[in-house]
């Protein structure tokens, strides 16, 4: 645990970077740092390593007062990933990731086995081992950026803007694949963003900081977005958080239907049945293969036969978010969303009035339920949808 104690940071100059701020960092979780630019972030984080000295408050890394820590000894323990990746340049990429093992003057073959392993951890081919960071496009540097965070295995990651210099699309795959890594290594981790949705995404705590270097409100993403604590955060939210909170409601309380299903090798005359218009259709194996609209139905055969308009994405029941279900039903042609299995195989279909039923017994909704209905649990990662 990281234990902000009433921590201020005022420069000679008169500038306030950090005002009486007072936090906890769970160990294993990750805690996310956001707010207007010039609100404190990266100095609350650097105060961690002892980049920054506070002027008052203490910094505790699981009680202990990091000034009674020698600062290279401290840094050893926490990893440290900035925007840019901030690699050498003049370094192959298999040294650049062993430079803290070298430090530590572990052997060098140990040192490039740790790195090259590494290297698959956070998705890049051992093959680039040998190259320069200028070989690299923008994501691959972001990549051996935290890989060279990991290299000494530290319980402590500070990352600040990481992910920041590449394009949104990048971006995404590499914040995915950040939960993914971090589900196995459980890492105490502090996240410098100004993108509230990155951290809405990616935080287990949101800490949101404002111009002046105050600390506004700490919380989990959901709570955040259910109650934010004054109009700057409102405002800081934006103003489509009642859809961003959907990211939090798990699709599987959402009622899901067989009506209007049918097999490819069902007779036609059964979809002319269907009551509004349309019917999904799916193989032998449950698996969905479009929609076939009953008013352009061939006049025989079976509805495998017809036209069908594309499923669009579907949903996946046990894991996938109400947003993502309401999407999928946007998107649909028949305003249905189409909630499958982890196999891909049809679990049931559900329309946005099911949808909105969902919302309403989560919580989420403004219609919701009495206050002593318990919410239903919220999807883990849910924002990433
Ligand atoms: N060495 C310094 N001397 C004087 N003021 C400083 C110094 N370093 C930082 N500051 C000021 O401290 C405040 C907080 O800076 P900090 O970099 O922590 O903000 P931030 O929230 O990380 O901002 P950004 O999102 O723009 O990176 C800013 O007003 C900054 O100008």
């Amino acid at each position: 645990m990281i234990t902000f104690e009433g921590v201020t940071k005022r420069y000679p100059d008169g500038t306030v970077a950090l005002d009486d701020v007072s936090l906890e960092c769970p160990t294993g979780r990750i805690t996310v740092f956001v707010g207007t630019s010039g609100g404190g972030k990266t100095t609350a984080l650097r105060t961690i390593n002892r980049m920054v000295e506070p002027t008052g408050g203490r910094v505790l890394i699981d009680g202990g007062d990091v000034r009674e820590r020698r600062p290279a000894e401290l840094r050893r323990g926490i990893g440290y990933v900035i925007q840019h990746a901030g690699l050498f340049p003049h370094r192959t990429i298999e040294d650049n990731i062993a430079t803290v093992p070298y430090l530590l003057r572990w052997n060098k073959k140990k040192a490039r086995a740790t790195a090259h392993e590494l290297m698959e951890r956070v998705g890049l081919d051992p093959s680039m081992a040998r190259r320069y960071p200028f070989q690299l496009s923008g994501g691959q540097q972001q990549r051996v950026g935290v890989a060279r965070a990991l290299a000494a295995d530290p319980p402590i990651m500070l990352m600040d803007e990481p992910f920041s210099a590449v394009d949104p699309v990048v971006r995404g795959e590499l914040q995915d694949e950040f939960l993914r890594l971090q589900d196995e290594l459980h890492k105490t981790i502090v996240f410098v963003t100004h993108d509230i949705d990155e951290a809405i995404k990616l935080g287990d705590r949101v800490a949101v900081f404002q111009t002046g270097g105050k600390l506004v409100q700490v919380d989990a993403p959901e709570d955040l977005l259910a109650r934010p604590a004054d109009d700057f955060v409102a405002g800081f939210i934006g103003h489509d958080r009642g859809i961003r909170r959907l990211s939090f409601v798990p699709a599987s309380g959402a009622p899901l239907t067989e009506r209007d299903v049918l097999a490819a090798d069902a007779p036609v005359e059964r979809a002319r049945e269907a009551g509004d218009g349309w019917v999904l259709v799916v193989d032998g194996d449950r698996r969905p293969l479009g929609w076939a609209a009953t008013g352009v139905l061939p006049s025989s055969g079976t509805v495998g036969d017809a036209a069908l308009a594309p499923i669009g994405h579907t949903f996946t029941v046990e894991s996938d978010s109400v947003r993502a279900a309401l999407d999928a039903a946007i998107l649909s042609p028949s305003g249905r969303a189409v909630g499958v299995d982890g196999d891909g195989r049809l679990v049931g279909v559900a329309d946005q009035h099911d949808l909105t039923a969902a919302i309403a017994t989560s919580g989420a909704g403004v219609a919701a339920e009495p206050a002593d209905t318990p919410p239903a649990e919220p999807v883990k990662g849910g924002a990433g949808d």
